[in-house]
């Protein structure tokens, strides 16, 4: 093996044309660090569940490489993959046998898993997914909820250092939700990595230390979710005929990232500056203040001006 980077994915220009001519992923480097919980982030279409898919080597990308765990794609797939859980378009269960019976016929086929410890390594992945009570039940009669765990159990057979998840709380009710989304930090805390695509940004502010943000096949951002958090912080604007005297006495109060837009405006990030105080330091230092306001994106906001649509914030 080559030596251990920080990263557990990276790709270099990955690019997916279908032939129908439309490019469904455009050049995109994936950093994905060790660790992380990252989430992939774009709307319906962006282009997630096709990066997912060439990573894992089920699409063959039409330019640009990567590597799972310090693996060259597709050539060290033997290597990689038994390392590595996925969950994309769901492994294909049985109809008519149940959740246990499902979950032991794709261990048996799994020549990386030892039979002496499956039941064991069943039921525990079971009861984690909270799918034990309803083992015996035919996979047929599950709702989309419980097939979603049945898939997510699949993948928790085994231990795994690397998680790949296309949209894991997708059909699940809001108290599957909380339960999968649990189950993901829990993974994460034991040392996994682990990234998941969503469309919704509650999902990635929720559990995610790191997001990756589509847009019609491109990746538009990619930082840790702490850094896009700063970016998003609450700021001062201050409109004034003087905006060098009013930049002093921001800069008096110890704010940074100051910064002066166009002729009468600047603006600082407001850090734990109390504004009325502010105002009164201006009034002091007889500034002309003729507008002061705190601007304060949220995330959505960053993203929408990434991206220029919304996220489902819900969820
Ligand atoms: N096999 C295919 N042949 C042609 N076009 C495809 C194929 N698979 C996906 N596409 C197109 O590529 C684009 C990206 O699709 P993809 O499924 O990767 O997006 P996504 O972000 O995962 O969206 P979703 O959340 O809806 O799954 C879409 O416009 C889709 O119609």
């Amino acid at each position: 093996m080559s030596t251990t980077t920080p990263e557990a994915i990276r790709s270099e220009g990955l690019t997916k044309r279908f032939r129908s001519g439309q490019v469904a992923v455009n050049a995109v480097d994936l950093s994905v660090p060790r660790g992380a919980v990252y989430g992939f982030l774009g709307p319906n279409g962006s282009g997630k569940t096709t990066t997912i898919r060439m990573l894992l080597g089920l699409i063959r990308p039409t330019a640009g490489k990567h590597e799972l765990l310090d693996w060259p794609m597709p050539s060290g797939a033997g290597q990689a993959l038994p390392r590595i859980g996925s969950l994309v378009e769901g492994p294909a269960f049985h109809p008519y046998l149940n959740g246990l019976d499902n979950l032991r016929r794709l261990d048996a086929g799994d020549r990386t898993a030892d039979p002496r410890t499956s039941r064991k390594r069943i039921d525990e992945a079971l009861e984690r997914v909270g799918l034990l009570a309803a083992a015996k039940k035919r996979y047929r009669a599950y709702s989309l909820g419980m097939r979603q765990r049945l898939a997510l159990a699949s993948v928790l057979l085994q231990p795994r250092e690397l998680l790949i998840l296309d949209e894991p709380t997708n059909g699940l009710d809001p108290q599957g939700t909380r339960e999968v989304r649990s189950l993901i930090s829990d993974l994460a805390r034991g040392g996994a990595t682990v990234m998941l695509s969503t469309h919704l940004l509650a999902e990635v502010e929720q559990i995610c230390t790191h997001v990756g943000v589509m847009h019609v096949g491109k990746l538009v951002a990619q930082a840790p979710l702490a850094e896009l958090r700063a970016a998003a912080a609450p700021r001062v604007r201050v409109e004034s005929d003087r905006p060098d005297e009013a930049l002093v006495t921001l800069r008096r109060f110890g704010l940074t990232g100051l910064e002066r837009i166009g002729p009468s405006v600047v603006i600082a990030l407001l850090g734990e500056a109390q504004p009325e105080k502010l105002v009164r330091g201006l009034v002091e230092d007889d500034v002309p203040v003729r507008g002061f306001a705190i601007e304060a994106p949220d995330l959505e906001e960053l993203f929408v001006q990434l991206t220029g649509e919304g996220f489902d914030v819900s969820g």
